[in-house]
């Protein structure tokens, strides 16, 4: 059996979605239902290769190509946006929707500036001239305690540490004041120190806009800190969707008791959940 959230009210609502790729039509992500309300926040987790990221692409209107939504319904804020262009789709995520992905330092132009990033952004979405996008830019790095903001924007990708990246993304998905911020794995390139600084940026964002937040991760403390709602993956489907809670006090299905059981904070796979040779048969999608 599958929980399901009410879907009524939801920011964003996934019903029965299948996304398939390739002349076979795989499936990487099979009958997904989730739900996220206003200000909810959705953690995602699973072992490497369950569909955490396609889950993310899909609700972005990301999906490389060869994959498509083969079955079900995207809805956000109560439309359907499967139908989308690619350039309404563009729209939507820079203000609606804001993005912050695993790699920060392949989310910018190695050749611009932070603050040409952060102008050109704001330029677009918010619709701001030069010198207001400017000023906005030196804004949203002091709001996520970046220092020397003024200094920031004149430098390169190449001279900011991957957790300065990830707080210059957040900074910039807290200025345009998005409904729904997607967190793809925020932390699992950062050293302990900066992951720490950057959960704490993304709380702290979450908190003052409100945004709803799509938060996907393997470090199963980051959710306990921040999930309202849990969904478990596993080979493209969710198995068991719980408020954070109880799925860590009483997780209902065998493959969440053993994700649990190994409360590592990093990736996932066959190898930490199935030592030696254990069998995954007996927690196969659906079972309980
Ligand atoms: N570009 C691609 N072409 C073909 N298959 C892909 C591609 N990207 C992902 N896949 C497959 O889609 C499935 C889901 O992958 P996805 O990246 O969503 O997993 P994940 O749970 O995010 O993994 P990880 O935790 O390692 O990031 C996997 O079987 C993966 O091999």
């Amino acid at each position: 059996m599958r929980t399901e959230f009410a879907s009524h009210a939801a920011l964003l609502d996934l019903r029965h979605v299948t996304v398939s790729y390739g002349r076979n039509q795989s499936r990487v992500l099979d009958d997904i239902c989730l739900s996220l309300p206003p200000h909810g926040v959705l953690g995602v987790v699973g072992e490497s290769g369950s569909g955490k990221t396609m889950l993310c692409r899909a609700v972005m209107g990301l999906l490389p190509s060869g994959f498509r939504i083969a079955e079900g319904e995207i809805r956000f804020r109560g439309s359907p946006i499967g139908g989308l262009s690619s350039g309404q789709f563009r729209l939507l995520r820079g203000s609606k929707m804001a993005m912050i992905m695993q790699n920060p330092m392949a989310s910018f132009n190695p050749l611009r500036t932070i603050g040409a990033h952060m102008t050109e952004t704001f330029g677009l979405h918010l619709g701001l001239g030069k010198k207001e996008a400017a000023e906005l830019a030196a804004e949203s790095l002091s709001r996520v305690r970046l220092p020397r903001p003024a200094d920031l924007i004149r430098q390169y990708p190449f001279q900011l540490s991957g957790g300065m990246l990830q707080r210059v993304m957040i900074g910039m998905a807290l200025a345009v004041n998005p409904d729904l911020i997607i967190a793809d794995e925020p932390t699992t390139a950062l050293d302990a120190c900066n992951r720490k600084a950057v959960l704490r940026e993304l709380q702290q964002a979450q908190r003052e806009t409100g945004a709803a937040v799509l938060l996907v991760t393997h470090d199963l403390d980051v959710i306990a800190e921040m999930a309202d709602t849990v969904a478990v993956m596993r080979s493209g489907q969710v198995v068991e969707t719980a408020p954070c809670a109880r799925l860590f006090d009483a997780p209902e299905h065998p493959y969440t008791r053993r994700l649990l059981n190994t409360r590592l904070s990093f990736p996932l796979n066959s190898d930490t959940l199935y030592p030696a040779g254990g069998d995954r048969a007996h927690d196969s999608v659906g079972n309980r």
